[in-house]
């Protein structure tokens, strides 16, 4: 049976490891990780049928055939790196890191050399699979409308250096507007699914990025809109927050599920 290590285990990562510790996937959770030691040990009460050993990632990528990183986009580069040279597959949740061309370099030239796997889940979005089968042929515009409440963006960088009130904010109001490329960087805990946009699509210096603020929300809204010689095409998702990040849509936490039960299902249906 595949063994797993969780890098992480916040919202998503307790999500995760809850789903395996009840049988809904069939890996083996070998050890989970989070630099709050407190974190470890509310996961660990709250898992009924499995004990994984804390292990720092050093120690974790020894035992394991697959790490889970659900943590944070500073903490991809000293996770997937330590993965991938010890010939672990990696899944990343935090796929914003990626926008950093380096790291995306290393990470596959690594994979490759190791010949492993990276998988970057679709997170709190619908639509890869369209974007993917479109990007056979030019795509014109591939752009993301996030809308949250403000809460939600409370501590982003971009927030902070722009001194952005977000308790005075009493209505919808349009808080960036860029590219990707930026935007991971301004509100990592907001937009890597623009990471996976881009990644699937026309790349971070093409992907286009509207972030709203809108306190009457209590819904993180994603919506895309691509336009492309096969037509076009908009999915919008009304996420519910997770109850212990508002931040993080739930259907995050269930994509990172379902990436890892298609890892380990024995049966591949379908193209
Ligand atoms: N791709 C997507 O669609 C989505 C990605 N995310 C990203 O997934 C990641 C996890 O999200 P949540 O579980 O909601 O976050 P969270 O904040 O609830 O949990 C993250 C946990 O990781 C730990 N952590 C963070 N950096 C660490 C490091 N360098 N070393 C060790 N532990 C570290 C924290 O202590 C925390 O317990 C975040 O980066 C978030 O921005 C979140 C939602 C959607
Ligand atoms: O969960 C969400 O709504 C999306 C998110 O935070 C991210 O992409 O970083």
């Amino acid at each position: 049976m595949l063994k797993i290590g969780v890098f992480g285990c916040g919202a998503i990562g307790a999500e995760l490891c809850k789903a395996i510790d009840s049988g809904h996937i069939d890996v083996e959770l070998y050890a989970i990780y989070d630099r709050h030691e407190q974190a470890t040990v509310d996961l660990k009460d709250k898992l009924r049928n499995t004990d994984p050993k804390v292990l720092e990632i050093v120690d974790m990528v020894k035992h394991v055939d697959l790490v889970v990183e659900c943590a944070s986009q500073q903490a991809v580069y000293e996770v997937v790196p330590a993965a991938l040279h010890a010939k672990c597959d990696v899944m990343s949740i935090s796929v914003g890191a990626f926008a950093d061309q380096n790291l995306l370099k290393t990470t596959t030239d690594l994979a490759k050399e190791y010949n492993c796997k990276v998988y970057l889940p679709s997170g709190a979005i619908a639509g890869l699979d369209g974007l993917k089968s479109a990007s056979s042929t030019s795509i014109y515009s591939v752009t993301l409308t996030t809308e949250k409440h403000p809460r939600s963006l409370a501590g982003a960088p971009y927030i902070i250096q722009n001194n952005i009130d977000l308790d005075a904010i009493t209505g919808k109001t349009v808080i960036f507007e860029g590219m990707a490329t930026e935007a991971v960087k301004a509100f990592p805990a907001n937009v890597n699914v623009a990471a996976s946009l881009s990644l699937a699509g026309i790349g971070f210096e093409k992907t286009k990025v509207k972030i709203i603020a809108n306190p009457a929300l209590s819904r993180n809204i994603h919506e895309i809109n691509v336009e492309g010689e096969f037509g076009s095409f908009t999915t919008r998702v009304e996420n519910v927050p997770s109850p212990t990040n508002p931040k993080t849509s739930y259907l995050a936490a269930l994509s990172a599920i379902s990436t890892l039960k298609k890892i380990a299902d024995p049966l591949q249906v379908g193209t």
